[in-house]
């Protein structure tokens, strides 16, 4: 039996040009503002203890379908069933009162979400610890930090053991050590078997998540299924539309780039240095003779010894914004030994690199032991200009044998 269920839900968004027009609308009987139709007659069943993922493109109506099932938004039609208790991170600061103090807000959740103040009194302490603002507990949350507001949020959300996991991934990590708590928190709901809405814009994180994603596009499923179907589906139609946006929002940062220096924070990790060279040569752009050329990345990072060693992982884009192909400590099962400051240093060779002729870019990244939380992320490190002998067609040339029958 599904725990969520969606018939026919229909959202309609009004807007008004003037303050006065919703005034003159009554008082004329006539229409006096513009309609956005944010979803379409929209039927979702989604069972027990799965792990969904939401994707699309800004504004294809994401936020709303959540939160019509988060229960903070009423669709305009249609039925919407959702069993069991409902934890949902999706407006910053959404449910929190501004002129209560944190812990005064904590009980005013807790509340909302059904617990009685005996269950309240019994989870506050952890609560708190989780979000580690102990000390701001009796401060209005009007004086927090956006950062607070999260670390607070988040520890109510996922504290007060709710059935049904609601997560805008971009609302819920916040930075430094508390990303990697927040997410190692929602792998734990994961194994817990509950049940997950995850929305994000990371590929990446949705298919290492997910068990189920759905696509929406313009306030309608385009696409629902298995994660690796759905996402590339949705990257392929993203780079038929993104080539001259790439073009123009990347900078491609010098070759062997000081990405972080020094301390690292408690709970994070951090590229400190990235060298790539083609034939012993180092440079901003490279030339790449296709099946003949060597291409080395060597990667130093910083971490937190008290942490399990990140690993690392890099990923070669074409010009079309397509991931090419991708390569990780950690898939590969290269453990990694760091210095007594967390400090190591790995490098990934290519030998007759098979990428066919164009421009392809460098990225990388340092992730958690699992690969699935981004500590740090080094984009377009650099640019590879490949050239080849011949006609091959495609991206890459792939081993081969040819014989007669
Ligand atoms: N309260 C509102 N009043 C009017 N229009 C709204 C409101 N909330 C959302 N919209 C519009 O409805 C559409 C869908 O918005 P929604 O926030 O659900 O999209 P989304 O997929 O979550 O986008 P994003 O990835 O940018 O968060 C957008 O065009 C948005 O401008």
């Amino acid at each position: 039996m599904p725990v969520i269920r969606l018939e026919n839900i229909c959202k309609t968004y009004s807007y008004y040009e003037h303050g006065v027009d919703r005034l003159l609308e009554i008082l004329t009987k006539r229409r006096h503002h513009e309609e956005f139709i944010a979803l379409h007659p929209l039927n979702l069943h989604i069972e027990n203890g799965q792990v969904i993922g939401i994707i699309g493109n800004n504004g294809a109506g994401k936020s709303t379908l959540l939160k019509i099932i988060a229960g903070t938004l009423k669709p305009d039609n249609g039925l919407c069933e959702v069993t069991g208790r409902v934890s949902a991170l999706l407006e910053l600061g959404g449910g929190f009162h501004p002129d209560m103090t944190g812990r005064e807000n904590v009980y005013l959740n807790g509340t909302m979400m059904g617990l009685t103040i005996p269950e309240i009194d019994q989870i506050y302490q952890t609560i708190v610890e989780f979000a580690g603002i102990q000390e701001f507990m009796d401060h209005p949350v009007k004086t927090y930090s956006s950062g607070m507001f999260v670390r607070l949020a988040f520890a109510v959300a996922t504290c007060v053991e709710p059935d049904i996991l609601i997560v805008d991934e971009a609302l819920s990590v916040g930075d430094g050590a508390f990303a990697r708590k927040s997410f190692n928190r929602i792998m734990q709901f994961k194994q817990a078997g509950k049940t997950i809405l995850f929305c994000s814009h990371s590929m990446y994180q949705i298919e290492a998540i997910c068990d189920r994603v759905i696509w929406l596009e313009h306030g309608q499923i385009k696409m629902d299924g298995v994660p690796s179907s759905v996402v590339s589906a949705y990257t392929e139609s993203l780079s038929q539309n993104t080539n001259a946006q790439l073009q123009a929002n990347t900078t491609p940062v010098e070759n062997t780039p000081v990405v972080a220096s020094s301390q690292i924070v408690e709970g994070t990790a951090k590229i400190k240095e990235v060298s790539v060279t083609v034939d012993g040569m180092t440079d901003k752009k490279l030339d790449v003779f296709s099946l003949r050329s060597e291409l080395c990345i060597t990667v130093k990072f910083s971490s937190d010894i008290s942490l399990p060693s990140p690993t690392v992982g890099i990923l070669i884009i074409n010009a079309d914004g397509r991931f090419i192909t991708s390569a990780g400590t950690q898939h590969d099962g290269l453990p990694i030994q760091r210095d007594s400051n967390g400090i190591a240093t790995v490098r990934v060779t290519f030998p007759k690199l098979a990428l066919l002729k164009g421009e392809y870019w460098v990225d990388i990244f340092l992730l958690c032991e699992n690969a699935i939380h981004v500590y740090d992320h080094a984009s377009t490190v650099a640019t590879l200009n490949v050239r080849q002998k011949g006609l091959e067609q495609g991206v890459v040339s792939l081993p081969r044998q040819w014989a007669q029958i």
